[in-house]
């Protein structure tokens, strides 16, 4: 922010400074008499028309963008970077041409008119990184560029008013929810100033490359391989494919899949930039009795339809938009026995009660595979921890899973995605709060299950099924000088953790909970000293990866209590502090405050995450995340936080007093 300001400060300041050169210099006779006369007076000299607005124009349409830096133009039209600056400087005094500060890049210029035709929002594209900048983007633009390009940064927290850069990697190109590739220019046009041929071309190029190889189902029942053209088969197939992938050639264009290397086949095409469509016929599994009884929203029925196509797919949507109520009318749908893994026992459970709740199915034919059961049922529910153990293999063989759910498949272990690499027959349907994987595992889940579906956030929360949070973050001081020395002269691990368990956060939370006495609240934090602190200091139960599973059932279960006046009131629990075990998934619906107190140093998944509990349909909620001032939790807190608000949430700042 204050980078930007400085720019513009020194640009004006030059531009001011060398036309006062320029006048004093006329003064004294000087030979570049005429460009200072034409700072004076536009209507005559050459090199007034030098910098005309046509002049500017011919320099953009040079240079095939919509925007230019006072180089650019200079080289165009071959005068130097200090006379294209000047000039411009007097366009824009002018009120002809616009400057915009792009953030690391120097400021770019384009002409007012454009920025006039659309008020409020601005796009800037820049073809050649394939990168667009948009100022004040409205939500259709947002939504539009969601389908086909990836949302790197925002230049600020406040998402109403500061730059947003997308990229257009050719992954995003290859996951793109459209038909063909018209569909997908059209939507890119649709957003663009102008038309880019080459950025048109690459696009059509990526989107070629996803559509060049296919898996189907031979009519006698094996894969097969099936290139766009011979020299894709030799050139591609058979330089990544071996005799483990790749049984025999059929035809020059055909190639017969081991059945057991259809994940690997896929892995090794995507990665050498050909992402197969996967076409065959999927087991179905013996049939299952259950019918959805619940409505499915909108762009429920949207998931669960282009999963049906698709056949394969990962829900991707906010906590609590309704991904498992989607999933269960998915089971409906497909019809055929399922399993379902989930990272814990406790959402096991809630998979559960989810299942009996919005379904006919008879809970008989439900079963629970974790530490303490082992019921294999029509409709199973494993953890992933028990499905990646050796001696479980059984949970895969002994019944004819039709589809596979993986529940916050990012969590996926590596031991579930050998196992499941062969269960690629089945439907697979994966679930996830986290569209971004900041340990690359991308390509993996895109592989191992298929496309995301229904990535796009900001249509959920404008329709209100998601409560849009409101976050703050908090700069907490060091509470002495001591702690600041302490810091000062820490390393690595030990700053890190210093800076999470800053004493003053105690106080900030003592603070936080008693401005909301009425709300439920959950304090997060990574250290477990740290946790009981807090919970010693105010008098708070805390949950730790230690706590009992049964203790952790109680208090989860007297903090979901309403506690009316009548009965439980003792029982009630309004507060609890958490260690990372209640990081993820469980449910408590009635969490209005969340104060993250530690845990900045963790993956941006666990930021959106840990507001994600709050977001729920239910009452209002608040996100508070501490963050100790002048330590690298700064950082991290506004990288945290303005990956929410990519996400349309809204985020504000604020600093504590000494
Ligand atoms: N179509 C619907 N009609 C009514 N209620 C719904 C519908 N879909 C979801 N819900 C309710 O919204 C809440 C959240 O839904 P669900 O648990 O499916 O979300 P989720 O995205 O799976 O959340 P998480 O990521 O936390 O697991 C639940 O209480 C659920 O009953």
């Amino acid at each position: 922010m204050t980078d930007d300001t400085g720019d513009t400060d020194t640009a004006a300041g030059d531009a001011s400074d060398s036309a006062a050169g320029d006048a004093s210099d006329s003064a004294a006779g000087d030979a570049s008499d005429s460009a200072a006369g034409d700072a004076s007076d536009s209507a005559a000299g050459d090199a007034a028309e030098d910098f005309s607005l046509d002049r500017f124009h011919e320099a953009l349409e040079a240079e095939e963008r919509p925007v230019a830096t006072a180089s650019e133009v200079a080289r165009r039209l071959g005068t130097s970077q200090a006379a294209a600056r000047d000039a411009l400087a007097a366009l824009v005094d002018r009120g002809d041409v616009d400057r915009l500060d792009v953030e690391s890049d120097p400021v770019v210029f384009f002409p007012t008119d454009w920025g006039r035709l659309a008020t409020r929002e601005r796009v800037v594209a820049f073809p050649d990184r394939r990168e667009i900048v948009v100022d004040r983007p409205t939500q259709f633009t947002r939504a539009r560029l969601s389908q086909f390009a990836h949302l790197v940064d925002t230049t600020g927290t406040d998402p109403g008013t500061r730059g947003y850069l997308y990229r257009i990697r050719q992954e995003d190109v290859w996951a793109a929810p459209f038909e063909d590739a018209d569909g997908l220019i059209a939507s890119l046009r649709s957003v663009l100033p102008r038309r880019f041929e080459h950025l048109e071309e690459w696009i059509r190029d990526q989107w070629r490359r996803a559509h060049r190889f296919r898996l189907y189902t031979h009519e006698d029942g094996y894969v097969v391989l099936q290139a766009a053209s011979e020299s894709l088969m030799g050139n591609v197939a058979d330089q990544h494919l071996d005799d483990d992938h790749l049984r025999a050639p059929i035809s020059e264009t055909e190639a017969w899949v081991n059945e057991d290397a259809v994940a690997a086949v896929k892995r090794a095409l995507y990665d050498a930039g050909y992402p197969v469509e996967d076409d065959r016929d999927l087991d179905v599994g013996d049939p299952v009795d259950i019918d959805l009884t619940t409505d499915l929203r909108g762009y429920q029925e949207t998931w669960v339809e282009t999963f049906l196509d698709a056949r394969s797919g990962v829900y991707v949507g906010p906590p609590g938009s309704g991904k498992t109520v989607a999933a269960i009318a998915t089971i409906a749908a497909v019809g055929g026995e399922t399993l379902i893994l989930v990272p814990s026992r406790e959402l096991a459970g809630q998979w559960r009660e989810e299942l009996l709740e919005h379904s006919t199915i008879d809970p008989a034919d439900i079963g629970l595979y974790h530490g303490g059961r082992k019921e294999i049922r029509p409709v199973t529910i494993a953890t992933y921890q028990i499905a990646g153990m050796d001696r479980h293999r059984a949970l895969f063989d002994s019944r004819k899973w039709g589809l596979i759910c993986f529940d916050e498949a990012h969590h996926i272990s590596s031991p579930v995605y050998s196992r499941t690499a062969e269960l690629q027959t089945k439907h697979r349907l994966g679930l996830s709060a986290t569209p971004v994987r900041e340990t690359g595992s991308e390509e993996e889940i895109y592989t191992l299950i298929g496309r995301p579906i229904g990535a796009d956030w900001d249509e959920l929360f404008e329709a209100g099924f998601v409560q849009e949070p409101e976050v703050e973050i908090r700069y907490v001081p060091w509470r002495d000088e001591m702690a600041r020395n302490e810091y000062a002269s820490a390393d690595g691990r030990e700053r890190r953790r210093l800076a999470a368990e800053n004493p003053a956060k105690i106080e900030e939370v003592r603070y936080l909970l008693a401005a909301h006495r009425d709300k439920k609240a959950l304090v997060f934090i990574e250290y477990l000293d740290q946790g009981e602190a807090i919970a010693d200091a105010l008098g708070v139960p805390f949950i730790s990866g230690e706590t009992p599973h049964r203790e952790r059932a109680e208090l989860f279960r007297r903090f979901r209590d309403d506690g009316g006046e009548s009965d439980s009131d003792r029982d009630d629990v309004d507060a609890l502090v958490v260690s990372r075990v209640g990081d993820e998934g469980i449910d408590l619906p009635n969490a209005e405050l969340a104060i993250v107190a530690s845990g900045l140093g963790g993956s941006r998944r666990q930021g959106s995450q840990r507001a994600g509990r709050t977001m729920r349909p239910a009452g209002s909620a608040l996100v508070y995340v501490l963050a100790t001032r002048g330590s690298s939790e700064e950082e991290f807190a506004q990288r945290q936080m303005r990956h929410l608000a990519r996400k349309g949430i809204r985020v504000r700042e604020t600093n504590v007093a000494e």
